[in-house]
């Protein structure tokens, strides 16, 4: 029997990459749609590779009709919040008007069901934590907007199309594939935790800290880890919802517990064993204190529960992924 297709946008990145290997194992064939502006191909490895951008409406719908996916798990957009700042019209289009040519294609093929990566930057700086999906949306940059205007724009074609949807609200994604077969290639890197694991590797000279003053426990921020293989079971588990005729659903995926920035560090000199060269550094423009989920309705609606909880083996995947892996 032939196996139901997925259309993965974006699929040669870091949670795409991830999301590819859980459908797989769940039966599914994940097609990956990605221009590889910051993926890489050697991470497609469950299905093939079709290289195209979001915008290339005529290479999408080719792509499409070819392999006639029953779904389209959509994570292709520019990620880093700090340049949407400095470059607000590139995310716009590449974000806003990228998912618009993908929905049309869509429309054109009557695909009917989309999976779609959001992100906590749709809430803004919290009024409360943990954060529930109704906390009010007020997003702080150009890349927290660009995302809260697909949610919006979903809920308006599915209001009007009979589409179906589940947006996915992800904290911090973090860690790396368990078996060793995958982990984060972003260039340049931005993320704490891999630029934590390159201090200690003397692959960069120290760790700067964005922020001493805020009001946590420590004054460093607090985030909520999610390993990208729980991200990635989510994924599956919305695409079956949707495939066996679930409504629409908006969900928070988080561990909804919370790290500070120092906690990061400590747990990543006591995994590797090396020592870490702290530098103090400013606040980074637009980060909130605090960001921890309430990732309840992911769990009533969706069936889902974090398996890699604990920060110790986020950091080790990661770690691993970066003495051993490399795509
Ligand atoms: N990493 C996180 O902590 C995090 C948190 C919340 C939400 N998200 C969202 O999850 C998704 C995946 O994040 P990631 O960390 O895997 O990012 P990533 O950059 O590793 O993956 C994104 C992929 O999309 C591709 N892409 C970008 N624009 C494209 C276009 N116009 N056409 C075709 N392909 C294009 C890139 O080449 C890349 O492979 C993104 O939508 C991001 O906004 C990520
Ligand atoms: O060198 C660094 C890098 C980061 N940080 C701090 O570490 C925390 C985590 O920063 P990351 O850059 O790893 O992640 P963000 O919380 O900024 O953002 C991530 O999670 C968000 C949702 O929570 C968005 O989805 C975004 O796309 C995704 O990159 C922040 O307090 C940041 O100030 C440092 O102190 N030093």
């Amino acid at each position: 029997m032939t196996k139901p297709v997925i259309l993965v946008t974006g699929g040669a990145g870091f949670v795409g990459s991830h999301t590819c290997k859980a459908l797989a194992r769940a039966g599914y064939l994940p097609v990956v749609y990605d221009n590889l502006s910051n993926g890489v191909q050697e991470a497609v490895r469950w299905g093939p590779l079709e290289i195209g951008a979001l915008e290339d409406e005529v290479r999408l719908a080719a792509v499409i009709a070819h392999y006639k996916p029953v779904a389209v798990v959509h994570f292709a957009a520019f990620i880093e919040a700090g340049e949407s700042v400095r470059e607000p019209k590139r995310f716009y289009r590449n974000n806003v008007a990228g998912t618009l040519s993908l929905l049309r294609a869509m429309r054109e093929a009557n695909i009917k069901r989309i999976v779609f990566s959001s992100t906590a930057a749709v809430y803004g700086a919290p009024e409360r934590t943990p954060i529930p999906e109704e906390h009010p949306l007020r997003p702080m940059n150009p890349y927290g907007r660009s995302k809260l205007m697909v949610e919006e724009i979903l809920a308006d074609i599915a209001a009007a199309y009979g589409v179906s949807y589940v947006a996915l609200r992800y904290f911090n994604a973090a860690g790396a594939d368990p078996d060793g077969e995958l982990g984060e290639n972003h260039q340049p890197e931005t993320h704490l935790i891999p630029l934590v694991l390159q201090a200690a590797y003397g692959l960069r000279s120290d760790i700067a800290i964005f922020g001493t003053d805020y009001d946590t426990p420590d004054g460093t921020c607090i985030r909520d880890y999610v390993h990208v293989t729980d991200l990635a079971s989510a994924h599956t588990l919305a695409v079956h919802r949707l495939i066996s005729g679930g409504d629409s659903l908006i969900a928070n995926l988080g561990t909804g517990c919370g790290f500070s920035v120092r906690e990061v560090i400590n747990t990543v000199v006591s995994v590797t064993g090396h020592k870490i060269a702290i530098r103090y550094a400013e606040r980074r423009a637009g980060d909130p204190a605090v960001l921890v989920a309430n990732a309840g309705r992911a769990h009533s609606e969706l069936g889902w529960a974090p398996r890699f909880a604990s920060l110790n083996e986020q950091v080790l995947h990661a770690a691993n992924w970066l003495v051993k892996g490399k795509n």
